[in-house]
């Protein structure tokens, strides 16, 4: 499998604090990986060295060939890294598909176009990008009008429409309820099989993790200690112990058995 992102020996430290020390790993071109980890573990601080948010310590940050350490955000994001927060970043005065154009014009590099009829383009390709997400339906409702679940799959077509290689998705289900959260990450997976595009998401809900994600990392106190599929995060020692001491993992797999 071609690797789209690789992370080579990050760390970030902070007056002699480790948040991020010392992770090496990768994601593969049409991978949908989770990066887990108790509060404070490093999560946050790891997305953001990925993006160019934080400068790292040390180590290296590769986009396919291209070394892309301590790049601005735009940049990164230029070259195909998009992002997605635990809040939604949508404008609530405009309607779904004039969120999604609005993201068009910006793609498209004509965000100064606003005074012309360039607010009229892209309705069609904007269109697309709600088919993609389920929501097409919706286009001409007013942002105000939306349910939260609405709201994080529009934010996922704003996301696409930049086409990105790899998307970083920080806590996607934050805020849902369980049976929403699970709906959402079943798209999120879907678009990664139809579009060919490589998610990275951190998340504390076990069960989408679980569910969805191809391959698990875990990262406790800063550093990776598990990197595999589901069934060998599960029986990770390391993994176990982390968050069996806690009782928190696996629970509602345990009440399910
Ligand atoms: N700017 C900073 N200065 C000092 N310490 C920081 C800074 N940012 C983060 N930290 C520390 O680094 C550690 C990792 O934080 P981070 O937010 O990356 O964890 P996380 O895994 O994302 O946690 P959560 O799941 O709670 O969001 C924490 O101990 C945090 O207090």
């Amino acid at each position: 499998m071609t690797e789209i992102l690789r992370v080579e020996r990050l760390v970030k430290s902070y007056d002699g604090f480790l948040a991020v020390n010392g992770v090496s790993f990768s994601v593969a071109e049409g991978e949908l990986k989770a990066l887990i980890g108790p509060n404070g573990a490093g999560k946050t601080t790891c997305f953001n060295m990925l993006m160019g948010q934080i400068r790292p310590t040390s180590g290296d940050v590769f986009l396919g060939a291209e070394r892309i350490t301590g790049m601005r955000p735009r940049r990164v994001w230029r070259k195909g890294v998009g992002r997605t927060f635990q809040i939604t970043g949508t404008y609530q005065t405009m309607t779904v598909i004039e969120n999604v154009q609005m993201a068009l014009l910006s793609h498209h590099r004509r965000l100064f176009d606003l005074r012309s009829r360039a607010w009229k383009l892209f309705r069609g390709e904007a269109f697309e990008f709600l088919r993609i997400v389920g929501m097409a339906e919706q286009a001409d409702r007013p942002c105000s009008e939306l349910a939260y679940g609405d709201l994080k799959r529009l934010d996922l077509a704003i996301a696409l429409t930049h086409r990105p290689r790899l998307l970083l998705m920080d806590e996607p289900t934050a805020g849902m309820a369980p049976s929403a959260r699970v709906e959402l990450m079943r798209l999120v997976a879907e678009i990664v099989a139809e579009q060919g595009v490589s998610v990275l998401f951190t998340e504390h809900d076990m069960d989408v993790v679980f569910a969805h994600a191809h391959h698990i990392m875990v990262l406790n106190r800063g550093e990776l200690i598990a990197d595999g599929d589901a069934a060998a995060v599960r029986r990770n020692p390391k993994v176990q112990e982390v968050y069996l001491g806690g009782g928190t993992l696996f629970a509602a797999e345990d009440a399910n058995a």
